[in-house]
């Protein structure tokens, strides 16, 4: 549906996109995750024709769009300061685009009314902008951006501006509109949580390039590199040093008495100073040392407790290591306290092995 060749964007003599290729299936929830500054809004900004690449090709449908003016263009956005008309109802505000087309009155109606009821805005047709909270502005936005039933739909950010349980909320909500218009989304947004509810597949932007595609269990699990990994969670990073190959993955010594496995799809020769890489939640704790195969096992001091409801996090001090962080499902970690040694399990498969970054070679 969306196929983007080769995109170039400069400001100033300053690149913010290089080179940039994507392409987004029809019907595909596509989520791209970026820090502030990456270029997010730029990209949306050249598929919608409101900035001129540089050079490369964007084709929606197969139809190069690059020439084309932004009305002409097959593409609805809303961005995270969408402005509504103060001066319209959200009957009015929904109807502006069909209105300038010149479509008759009664099909506009028809049309509205069908998405009056799937926003869930029916009761406030003849409500003005300032009697509506954040969320229902947000979904009268999201009504007059796919009335014109679009092939594409531009997400800047659009629930960055609310609070946090209207959020979650708002995305569930999306996610049932999307499929029910089966519109294809390229949703571009700052906040990884965000980014992998949503997506389908989902990016990483840095430096105006893609780091990793895929769907988010795939960038979550099993990161491509050290950057993917540390922007989608909390992880925990060990350095060491490649002491020997094994069937399933890499042995590395942490310290003269301690070696792990890391299971992951990175190599590296023996002597390569790496990080091993494991999110807290993908470990666990015990009180002695157990006997599961296809696990780490490393011993510690159990340091600091913090209960959060669902689960709880714990800062354990390794006998020979630096301090880690596991986070325990709430009910299963009865009986562990502040003080006592406890030994921390890692599956070979959940430690990942990432290449020391140039700089920090003698870390370990
Ligand atoms: N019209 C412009 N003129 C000059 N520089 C610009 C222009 N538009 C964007 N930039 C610069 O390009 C870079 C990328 O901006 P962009 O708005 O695309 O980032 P973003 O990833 O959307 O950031 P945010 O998440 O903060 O919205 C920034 O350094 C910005 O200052």
């Amino acid at each position: 549906m969306i196929r983007i060749e080769g995109l170039s964007k400069s400001f100033g003599g300053k690149p913010v996109l290089r080179d940039f290729s994507l392409e987004i299936g029809e019907g595909e929830r596509f989520v791209l995750l970026g820090r502030s500054g990456c270029g997010k809004t730029t990209l949306l900004r050249c598929i919608a024709g409101f900035e001129r690449p540089d050079a490369g090709s964007i084709f929606i449908e197969g139809r190069a769009v690059n020439s084309l003016p932004v009305e002409r263009r097959p593409i609805g956005f809303i961005f995270q300061r969408h402005a509504l008309f103060p001066h319209k109802t959200v009957y009015d505000n929904i109807a502006v685009g069909p209105r300038i087309r010149g479509e008759a009155e009664q099909d506009i109606q028809d049309k509205i009314d069908a998405l009056l009821a799937i926003t869930r805005l029916t009761g406030l047709r003849h409500a003005w902008p300032n009697q509506l909270s954040g969320g229902e502005s947000q979904r009268v936005a999201l009504a007059r951006a796919v009335i014109n039933r679009p092939k594409v739909l531009l997400l800047d950010e659009p629930l960055s501006a609310l609070d946090a349980s209207l959020r979650q909320n708002l995305r569930d909500e999306l996610v049932e509109m999307q499929k029910a218009f089966g519109i294809t989304f390229l949703f571009v947004t700052h906040d990884q949580e965000e980014a992998m509810s949503l997506a389908d597949r989902m990016s990483i932007l840095e430096d105006g390039q893609l780091l990793q595609v895929g769907a988010p269990e795939q960038l979550y699990d099993r990161p491509a590199d050290r950057f993917v990994a540390e922007f989608l969670g909390g992880v925990n990073r060990l350095p060491g040093v490649v002491k020997s190959e094994a069937a399933s993955g890499c042995r590395v010594t942490l310290d003269d008495s301690l070696q792990l496995l890391a299971g992951g799809e990175l190599r590296f020769p023996v002597g390569t100073p790496v990080d091993v890489f494991f999110r807290p939640e993908r470990a666990g704790l015990a009180d002695e040392p157990g006997t599961r195969t296809g696990m780490n096992r490393v011993e510690g001091v159990l340091e600091h407790k913090a209960f959060y409801g669902s689960h709880t996090r714990y800062r354990v001090r390794l006998l020979h290591g630096p301090a880690v962080t596991v986070q325990v499902r709430h009910g299963i970690d009865a009986g562990l306290r502040v003080g006592m040694r406890v030994w921390v399990e890692v599956a070979i498969e959940d430690t990942l092995l990432y290449q020391r970054e140039k700089g920090n070679e003698n870390d370990a």
